[in-house]
Protein backbone atom coordinates (compact mmCIF):
# COMPACT_ATOMS: atom_id res chain seq x y z
CA UNK A 1 0.00 0.00 0.00
CA UNK A 2 1.29 3.39 -1.09
CA UNK A 3 -0.86 5.39 1.62
CA UNK A 4 -3.77 5.04 3.67
CA UNK A 5 -6.03 8.07 5.16
CA UNK A 6 -8.53 7.08 7.79
CA UNK A 7 -11.32 9.40 8.52
CA UNK A 8 -8.87 12.28 7.91
CA UNK A 9 -10.68 16.02 8.55
CA UNK A 10 -7.98 19.15 8.22
CA UNK A 11 -9.71 22.22 8.63
CA UNK A 12 -8.72 26.17 8.54
CA UNK A 13 -10.55 28.71 10.45
CA UNK A 14 -14.43 28.29 8.78
CA UNK A 15 -12.74 26.07 5.93
CA UNK A 16 -12.98 22.66 5.97
CA UNK A 17 -10.09 21.72 3.30
CA UNK A 18 -10.09 18.02 4.32
CA UNK A 19 -13.53 16.21 5.11
CA UNK A 20 -13.36 12.73 6.62
CA UNK A 21 -11.43 11.35 4.14
CA UNK A 22 -10.64 7.53 3.95
CA UNK A 23 -8.39 6.15 1.44
CA UNK A 24 -6.29 3.19 0.64
CA UNK A 25 -3.79 3.63 -2.36
CA UNK A 26 -1.95 1.12 -4.18
CA UNK A 27 1.54 1.86 -5.06
CA UNK A 28 2.32 3.25 -8.97
CA UNK A 29 1.69 6.21 -10.89
CA UNK A 30 -1.14 7.84 -8.93
CA UNK A 31 -3.24 10.66 -10.54
CA UNK A 32 -4.55 13.40 -7.64
CA UNK A 33 -7.47 15.41 -9.57
CA UNK A 34 -9.55 18.06 -8.43
CA UNK A 35 -10.27 21.50 -9.28
CA UNK A 36 -8.62 24.61 -7.57
CA UNK A 37 -9.57 24.27 -3.88
CA UNK A 38 -10.34 20.99 -3.86
CA UNK A 39 -7.68 19.94 -1.20
CA UNK A 40 -4.92 18.03 -2.85
CA UNK A 41 -2.26 20.34 -1.84
CA UNK A 42 -3.99 19.95 1.94
CA UNK A 43 -3.77 15.77 0.92
CA UNK A 44 0.03 16.09 -0.34
CA UNK A 45 1.01 18.44 2.64
CA UNK A 46 -0.88 16.21 5.53
CA UNK A 47 0.55 12.92 4.13
CA UNK A 48 4.24 14.34 4.43
CA UNK A 49 3.41 15.64 7.97
CA UNK A 50 3.77 19.32 7.12
CA UNK A 51 0.20 20.44 8.68
CA UNK A 52 -1.36 18.93 11.86
CA UNK A 53 -4.94 17.39 10.88
CA UNK A 54 -7.93 17.83 13.62
CA UNK A 55 -8.92 14.30 13.28
CA UNK A 56 -7.95 10.83 11.68
CA UNK A 57 -4.92 9.01 10.93
CA UNK A 58 -2.93 7.14 8.37
CA UNK A 59 0.59 6.21 6.55
CA UNK A 60 2.64 6.47 3.76
CA UNK A 61 4.60 3.98 2.31
CA UNK A 62 3.86 2.46 6.14
CA UNK A 63 5.32 4.94 7.69
CA UNK A 64 2.92 7.19 10.30
CA UNK A 65 2.38 10.28 9.17
CA UNK A 66 1.84 12.42 12.44
CA UNK A 67 5.14 10.93 13.90
CA UNK A 68 7.53 10.33 11.52
CA UNK A 69 8.17 12.70 9.56
CA UNK A 70 12.12 12.44 9.60
CA UNK A 71 11.77 8.58 7.91
CA UNK A 72 8.82 9.85 5.33
CA UNK A 73 11.41 12.59 4.29
CA UNK A 74 13.52 10.06 3.80
CA UNK A 75 11.33 8.18 1.61
CA UNK A 76 9.64 10.50 -0.40
CA UNK A 77 10.16 13.65 -2.60
CA UNK A 78 8.29 16.54 -2.94
CA UNK A 79 8.38 19.12 -5.33
CA UNK A 80 5.34 21.88 -3.92
CA UNK A 81 3.43 24.18 -6.49
CA UNK A 82 4.65 27.18 -5.05
CA UNK A 83 8.05 28.62 -5.85
CA UNK A 84 10.43 27.29 -3.48
CA UNK A 85 14.02 28.74 -4.78
CA UNK A 86 16.68 30.63 -2.86
CA UNK A 87 17.64 33.22 -4.76
CA UNK A 88 21.48 33.66 -5.38
CA UNK A 89 21.94 30.62 -5.37
CA UNK A 90 23.41 28.06 -8.29
CA UNK A 91 21.37 25.00 -9.78
CA UNK A 92 23.65 22.69 -8.50
CA UNK A 93 23.82 23.85 -5.28
CA UNK A 94 20.28 24.05 -4.97
CA UNK A 95 19.66 19.94 -5.45
CA UNK A 96 22.84 19.54 -3.39
CA UNK A 97 21.29 21.56 -0.41
CA UNK A 98 17.81 19.51 -1.03
CA UNK A 99 19.57 15.89 -0.71
CA UNK A 100 21.42 17.45 2.07
CA UNK A 101 17.66 18.02 3.93
CA UNK A 102 17.39 14.50 3.65
CA UNK A 103 20.00 13.16 5.64
CA UNK A 104 22.76 12.98 2.74
CA UNK A 105 26.15 13.63 3.27
CA UNK A 106 27.59 16.56 1.37
CA UNK A 107 30.04 14.85 -1.08
CA UNK A 108 27.17 12.46 -2.20
CA UNK A 109 24.65 15.21 -2.16
CA UNK A 110 26.73 16.80 -4.56
CA UNK A 111 27.68 13.87 -6.86
CA UNK A 112 23.74 13.04 -7.27
CA UNK A 113 23.14 17.04 -7.64
CA UNK A 114 25.31 16.64 -10.64
CA UNK A 115 23.57 13.70 -11.95
CA UNK A 116 19.81 14.77 -11.48
CA UNK A 117 20.45 17.39 -13.10
CA UNK A 118 21.61 16.12 -16.49
CA UNK A 119 18.83 13.53 -15.83
CA UNK A 120 16.47 16.48 -16.20
CA UNK A 121 18.53 18.39 -19.10
CA UNK A 122 19.87 21.34 -17.16
CA UNK A 123 23.70 20.22 -16.97
CA UNK A 124 24.57 23.22 -18.80
CA UNK A 125 22.55 25.53 -16.45
CA UNK A 126 24.22 23.81 -13.62
CA UNK A 127 26.23 26.93 -12.44
CA UNK A 128 23.50 29.84 -12.94
CA UNK A 129 21.80 31.46 -10.40
CA UNK A 130 18.09 29.97 -9.61
CA UNK A 131 16.85 33.09 -9.97
CA UNK A 132 17.62 33.09 -13.97
CA UNK A 133 15.67 30.07 -14.65
CA UNK A 134 12.70 30.16 -17.19
CA UNK A 135 9.94 28.95 -15.66
CA UNK A 136 10.15 25.38 -17.11
CA UNK A 137 13.57 25.40 -15.74
CA UNK A 138 12.60 25.94 -12.78
CA UNK A 139 10.25 23.28 -12.34
CA UNK A 140 12.72 20.75 -13.76
CA UNK A 141 15.19 22.20 -11.08
CA UNK A 142 12.30 21.41 -8.69
CA UNK A 143 11.74 17.77 -9.71
CA UNK A 144 15.90 16.82 -9.87
CA UNK A 145 15.79 18.70 -6.08
CA UNK A 146 12.59 15.94 -4.91
CA UNK A 147 14.54 12.52 -6.82
CA UNK A 148 18.12 13.49 -5.66
CA UNK A 149 18.32 11.20 -2.97
CA UNK A 150 15.86 8.81 -4.90
CA UNK A 151 13.08 8.56 -3.24
CA UNK A 152 10.64 5.59 -3.09
CA UNK A 153 7.44 7.85 -4.05
CA UNK A 154 7.65 11.14 -5.42
CA UNK A 155 4.96 14.15 -5.13
CA UNK A 156 4.56 16.66 -7.60
CA UNK A 157 1.78 19.02 -6.78
CA UNK A 158 0.53 20.74 -10.25
CA UNK A 159 3.99 20.33 -11.82
CA UNK A 160 2.78 21.48 -15.36
CA UNK A 161 1.45 24.93 -14.07
CA UNK A 162 1.91 27.79 -16.19
CA UNK A 163 4.26 26.26 -18.97
CA UNK A 164 4.37 26.11 -22.47
CA UNK A 165 3.25 23.10 -24.10
CA UNK A 166 6.82 21.58 -24.92
CA UNK A 167 8.09 22.29 -21.14
CA UNK A 168 4.84 20.45 -20.26
CA UNK A 169 5.92 17.66 -22.16
CA UNK A 170 9.08 17.80 -21.13
CA UNK A 171 7.92 17.62 -17.50
CA UNK A 172 5.42 14.70 -18.04
CA UNK A 173 7.86 12.53 -20.23
CA UNK A 174 10.48 13.06 -16.91
CA UNK A 175 7.37 11.57 -14.98
CA UNK A 176 6.30 8.79 -17.09
CA UNK A 177 10.23 7.54 -17.33
CA UNK A 178 10.37 8.09 -13.44
CA UNK A 179 7.60 5.44 -12.75
CA UNK A 180 7.50 3.45 -15.73
CA UNK A 181 11.79 3.07 -16.07
CA UNK A 182 13.31 3.98 -12.66
CA UNK A 183 10.56 1.96 -10.16
CA UNK A 184 9.36 5.07 -8.51
CA UNK A 185 5.62 5.64 -7.21
CA UNK A 186 4.23 8.74 -8.24
CA UNK A 187 1.48 11.06 -6.73
CA UNK A 188 0.60 13.71 -9.45
CA UNK A 189 -1.73 16.88 -8.51
CA UNK A 190 -3.08 18.59 -11.58
CA UNK A 191 -6.28 20.51 -12.37
CA UNK A 192 -6.13 18.82 -15.92
CA UNK A 193 -7.04 15.69 -17.00
CA UNK A 194 -5.41 15.15 -19.86
CA UNK A 195 -2.08 15.81 -17.86
CA UNK A 196 -2.54 12.75 -14.97
CA UNK A 197 -4.21 10.62 -17.79
CA UNK A 198 -0.39 11.12 -19.47
CA UNK A 199 1.29 9.85 -16.74
CA UNK A 200 -0.52 8.19 -14.46
CA UNK A 201 -2.75 4.17 -14.10
CA UNK A 202 -4.63 5.41 -11.12
CA UNK A 203 -6.58 8.32 -10.06
CA UNK A 204 -8.01 9.97 -7.00
CA UNK A 205 -10.57 12.71 -7.36
CA UNK A 206 -11.17 15.04 -4.84
CA UNK A 207 -14.32 17.78 -4.35
CA UNK A 208 -14.74 19.80 -1.77
CA UNK A 209 -12.14 18.27 0.33
CA UNK A 210 -14.51 14.84 -0.40
CA UNK A 211 -13.56 11.47 -2.57
CA UNK A 212 -15.67 11.82 -5.21
CA UNK A 213 -13.85 8.54 -7.08
CA UNK A 214 -10.92 6.59 -7.37
CA UNK A 215 -9.60 3.64 -9.46
CA UNK A 216 -7.66 2.43 -12.34
CA UNK A 217 -8.11 4.68 -15.16
CA UNK A 218 -8.76 2.54 -18.11
CA UNK A 219 -11.34 1.29 -15.79
CA UNK A 220 -13.37 4.42 -14.83
CA UNK A 221 -12.98 5.35 -19.01
CA UNK A 222 -14.63 2.34 -20.07
CA UNK A 223 -17.88 3.61 -22.13
CA UNK A 224 -20.71 1.51 -21.74
CA UNK A 225 -21.45 0.07 -25.15
CA UNK A 226 -24.62 0.34 -25.19
CA UNK A 227 -25.08 3.36 -23.30
CA UNK A 228 -26.42 6.63 -24.99
CA UNK A 229 -27.28 9.71 -24.03
CA UNK A 230 -30.45 11.17 -25.93
CA UNK A 231 -31.93 14.56 -26.01
CA UNK A 232 -35.39 15.00 -28.40
CA UNK A 233 -37.40 18.09 -29.65
CA UNK A 234 -40.89 17.39 -28.04
CA UNK A 235 -42.40 15.08 -24.89
CA UNK A 236 -39.79 13.13 -23.54
CA UNK A 237 -41.64 11.41 -21.18
CA UNK A 238 -43.74 9.82 -24.15
CA UNK A 239 -40.25 9.48 -26.17
CA UNK A 240 -38.84 7.40 -22.77
CA UNK A 241 -42.30 5.15 -22.46
CA UNK A 242 -41.63 4.17 -26.23
CA UNK A 243 -37.98 3.15 -25.81
CA UNK A 244 -38.40 1.57 -23.17
CA UNK A 245 -41.32 -0.52 -24.84
CA UNK A 246 -38.67 -1.53 -27.37
CA UNK A 247 -36.73 -3.04 -24.79
CA UNK A 248 -34.29 -0.04 -24.03
CA UNK A 249 -33.67 1.09 -19.68
CA UNK A 250 -34.28 4.53 -19.37
CA UNK A 251 -34.10 7.12 -16.83
CA UNK A 252 -34.38 10.64 -17.10
CA UNK A 253 -31.63 13.29 -16.34
CA UNK A 254 -32.93 17.02 -16.79
CA UNK A 255 -33.45 17.01 -20.18
CA UNK A 256 -31.40 14.70 -21.53
CA UNK A 257 -32.13 10.46 -21.55
CA UNK A 258 -29.96 7.87 -20.33
CA UNK A 259 -30.96 5.08 -22.31
CA UNK A 260 -29.31 1.87 -22.50
CA UNK A 261 -29.97 -0.77 -25.52
CA UNK A 262 -30.89 -4.50 -24.82
CA UNK A 263 -28.40 -6.95 -26.27
CA UNK A 264 -27.73 -6.62 -29.76
CA UNK A 265 -29.65 -4.04 -30.66
CA UNK A 266 -27.88 -0.91 -32.54
CA UNK A 267 -28.41 2.92 -31.83
CA UNK A 268 -30.41 2.66 -35.22
CA UNK A 269 -33.71 1.54 -32.57
CA UNK A 270 -33.49 5.50 -31.00
CA UNK A 271 -33.63 6.93 -34.23
CA UNK A 272 -36.37 4.65 -35.30
CA UNK A 273 -38.35 5.49 -32.09
CA UNK A 274 -38.14 9.16 -32.50
CA UNK A 275 -39.39 8.83 -36.09
CA UNK A 276 -41.88 6.76 -35.17
CA UNK A 277 -43.28 9.36 -33.16
CA UNK A 278 -42.76 12.11 -34.96
CA UNK A 279 -40.15 13.42 -32.34
CA UNK A 280 -36.68 14.83 -33.67
CA UNK A 281 -33.51 13.93 -32.25
CA UNK A 282 -31.48 16.66 -30.94
CA UNK A 283 -28.81 14.94 -29.45
CA UNK A 284 -27.35 11.59 -29.66
CA UNK A 285 -23.99 9.99 -28.35
CA UNK A 286 -22.44 7.24 -26.25
CA UNK A 287 -22.67 7.86 -22.39
CA UNK A 288 -19.86 9.41 -20.94
CA UNK A 289 -17.31 7.22 -19.21
CA UNK A 290 -17.30 7.75 -15.34
CA UNK A 291 -14.27 9.16 -15.23
CA UNK A 292 -15.13 12.63 -17.51
CA UNK A 293 -18.76 12.06 -15.53
CA UNK A 294 -16.87 12.44 -12.08
CA UNK A 295 -14.39 15.07 -13.15
CA UNK A 296 -17.00 17.37 -14.77
CA UNK A 297 -19.29 17.13 -12.07
CA UNK A 298 -16.00 17.86 -9.35
CA UNK A 299 -15.95 21.06 -11.23
CA UNK A 300 -19.40 21.67 -10.95
CA UNK A 301 -19.00 21.39 -6.92
CA UNK A 302 -16.03 23.73 -6.94
N1 LIG B 1 -3.00 27.97 4.97
C1 LIG B 1 -4.29 28.11 4.67
N2 LIG B 1 -5.08 28.98 5.36
C2 LIG B 1 -6.39 29.09 5.08
N3 LIG B 1 -7.05 28.38 4.13
C3 LIG B 1 -6.32 27.51 3.42
C4 LIG B 1 -4.91 27.32 3.64
N4 LIG B 1 -4.46 26.39 2.77
C5 LIG B 1 -5.53 26.00 2.02
N5 LIG B 1 -6.65 26.67 2.41
C6 LIG B 1 -8.01 26.49 1.87
O1 LIG B 1 -8.31 25.11 1.91
C7 LIG B 1 -9.01 24.69 0.72
C8 LIG B 1 -8.21 23.60 0.02
O2 LIG B 1 -7.02 24.18 -0.47
P1 LIG B 1 -5.87 23.34 -1.19
O3 LIG B 1 -4.73 24.29 -1.48
O4 LIG B 1 -5.57 22.12 -0.41
O5 LIG B 1 -6.60 22.91 -2.55
P2 LIG B 1 -5.96 22.51 -3.96
O6 LIG B 1 -6.88 21.52 -4.56
O7 LIG B 1 -4.53 22.14 -3.79
O8 LIG B 1 -6.06 23.86 -4.77
P3 LIG B 1 -4.90 24.66 -5.55
O9 LIG B 1 -4.61 23.88 -6.76
O10 LIG B 1 -5.56 25.98 -5.84
O11 LIG B 1 -3.75 24.79 -4.60
C9 LIG B 1 -9.18 25.96 -0.11
O12 LIG B 1 -10.46 26.49 0.17
C10 LIG B 1 -8.08 26.87 0.39
O13 LIG B 1 -8.45 28.23 0.23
Amino acid sequence: MLFQFSNITKTYGDVTALDHLNLDVPEGAIGLLGPNGSGKTTMIRTLLGLVSVNEGSGRVLGKDFRRQQLEIRRDVGFAPEDECLFPHTVGVEFVAYAGELTGMRRTDALQRAHETLDYVGLGEARYRKVESYSTGMKQRLKLASAVVHDPKLLILDEPTNGMDPAGRQQILELARDLTMNKGMSLLFSSHLLPDVEAVCSYVIVLAGGKLLAQGEIAELKQVHRHAFEVRVKGDLALFAARLERAGCAVSEWGEILKVVLPAEASPQLIWAAAADAGEQIRHLRPQRSTLEEVFLSSLEQA
